[in-house]
């Protein structure tokens, strides 16, 4: 809590001026956000996407103006969390259900910065099970096609109903204990039909805010 603050407020220093900014989702994000927040409360001129409904509603209550991709096809900078961050900066993300607008967002600026406390900084991904956004037709034969890849894939439920996502979807989650290679993991899963994406975020980002021995640093790749 103390540590997804800290690394939340921090990245807040890259939202400038007329810029436009994507904005992640999450715990730790939700730190960047009040922090944007509050420069255009004082009068800083932005624009953002959200990548989640979540976080569009949390926008909207601190008045941060929006705007979609009609209207921008590039972002000045993007500033979301990780379920876990390798040392090449491969992530995995989707432990909110986000992933694809995420990535979509994610894949539009040239600045993607990523904060996540200490915890979530791991030599090699894959203990967290990674999320997989499927089409529910036929979500059980997707399902066994992931599985033969190695892994065990597990629908996300809410409560006792499937958890849909923000773009009417299922997630799986997929244990696959260690993921040896990020990239070619991502092909091969992206490869299968009804995958419609998934939460391996390979060579995106370009900044990460972490906590290392209770400070708060800046690593860039
Ligand atoms: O990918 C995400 C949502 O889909 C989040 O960024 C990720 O789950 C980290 O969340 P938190 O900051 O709450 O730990």
């Amino acid at each position: 809590m103390i540590e997804k603050k800290a690394v939340g407020e921090a990245a807040a220093q890259y939202v400038k001026d007329g810029m436009v900014v994507g904005l992640g989702t999450g715990s730790t994000v939700y730190y960047t956000i009040q922090k944007v927040g509050e420069y255009v409360k004082e009068g800083m001129n932005i624009r953002a996407i959200p990548t989640s409904e979540e976080t569009k509603m949390l926008a909207l209550d601190l008045n941060i103006p929006l705007v979609t991709f009609a209207e921008v096809n590039h972002l000045d900078v993007v500033i979301d969390g990780a379920d876990e961050v390798d040392c090449h900066f491969a992530l995995t993300k989707g432990g909110g259900g986000a992933l694809l607008r995420e990535k979509l967002i994610a894949d539009a600026t040239d600045l993607f910065i990523v904060v996540a406390d200490s915890s979530k900084m791991v030599e090699k991904l894959g203990k967290f099970p990674l999320p997989v956004e499927v089409t529910p037709f036929s979500w059980e034969r997707t399902a066994r096609q992931i599985e033969e890849l190695g892994s065990i894939a597990t629908r996300r439920l809410n409560g006792t109903e499937p958890y849909i996502s923000d773009n009417g979807n299922y997630i799986l989650d997929c244990s696959f204990e260690v993921i040896e290679n990020p990239e070619e993991l991502s092909q091969k899963l992206n490869r299968i039909p009804g995958v419609v994406e998934n939460g391996l975020f390979v060579n995106m980002a370009k900044i990460v805010f972490t906590v290392e021995e209770g400070k708060v640093v800046r690593k860039m790749k």
